[in-house]
């Protein structure tokens, strides 16, 4: 077992090193990643951007280990992650990992407070029962922070189905961070609300890091969103094509249009306008 990532010195949050991931054989061959290598800081707010088919989703699912690499190296903090039996990756999901998804994944006969504590629930054998009831107890300064700081104290007793969309996302934030996991992972978390929603799911997400310090990795198809976040890196064919600090929906999409006028499909993004 690798060491406690704490105790080393600082590692980044997420690393990929010559990470890549090969679909098919023959002629059927996708590379969907290419020999990826990049970091991503702990205590910092990443989107990840590029076109569609670019390898976003391949190269979160590699870092969340939701997915197996087909070479290269993909590091939790200072556990490597490719080469970990199933067990232990569904340990890591479960113990150091939190996840948002598009479709907000509630439990729907659970209300909004069953579903936040639910990854503290789940944890584990018998024996470790005691430290689960004793991390249960510290988390509720956590827990009350978590729910005053994403409005939803007046909602704990309802149901999704009796939420807005936007509530059940930020019900969904509350539950990826209730366990301080060491990498918050979102994919397209504001896919599925209007913009107004969408602004307040970002700036959570953004307060999450900046104010209770933890670490996003986001993945988004749009340059507001991205503009939430502290750095921006770009893919394209499954490379890294772009890093951009402190990002604007202008910086955002002057990146993404260089990209296309690379791949030579400027003409085809024109003629679609
Ligand atoms: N299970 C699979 N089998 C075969 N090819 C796949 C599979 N999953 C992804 N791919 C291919 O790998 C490439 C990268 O896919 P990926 O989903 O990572 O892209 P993406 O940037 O997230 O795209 P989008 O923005 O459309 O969600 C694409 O060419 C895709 O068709």
């Amino acid at each position: 077992m690798p060491a406690d990532p704490r105790s080393a010195a600082t590692p980044p949050a997420a690393r990929a090193r010559a990470l890549s991931k090969v679909y098919g054989t023959g002629e059927a061959t996708v590379r969907a990643l290419d020999a990826v290598d990049i970091d991503f800081a702990a205590g910092a707010f990443t989107a990840i951007m590029g076109p569609s088919g670019s390898g976003k989703s391949t190269l979160m699912h590699l870092l969340a280990g939701l997915d197996t690499a087909s070479s290269g190296q993909a590091f939790l903090g200072a556990t490597e992650i490719t080469g970990l039996d199933d067990g232990a990756l569904t340990r890591l999901r479960r113990d150091r990992v939190g996840f948002v998804f598009q479709q907000f994944n509630l439990l729907p006969m659970f209300t909004a407070e069953q579903n936040i504590l639910l990854p503290l629930e789940l944890a584990g054998l018998p024996r470790e029962a005691r430290a689960r009831a004793a991390a249960k107890a510290a988390s509720r300064e956590w827990f009350d922070t978590l729910v005053a700081t994403l409005g939803l104290a007046d909602r704990l007793t309802h149901r999704p189905a009796e939420l807005s969309g936007g509530q059940q996302q930020r019900v969904a934030i509350a539950r990826a961070l209730i366990a301080k996991p060491d990498v918050v992972f979102a994919d397209e978390p504001t896919g599925n609300l209007d913009s107004r929603s969408g602004a307040e799911v970002l700036s959570f997400l953004r307060r999450s890091v900046r104010e209770l310090g933890r670490t996003v990795i986001m993945v988004t198809h749009d340059p507001a969103a991205a503009a939430y976040a502290d750095r921006v890196v770009l893919l394209a064919d499954g490379a890294i094509a772009g890093d951009i600090s402190e990002p604007t929906p202008e910086s955002v999409l002057a990146g993404l249009d260089a990209l296309r006028s690379l791949d030579g499909s400027v003409l085809d993004t024109a003629a679609a306008r």
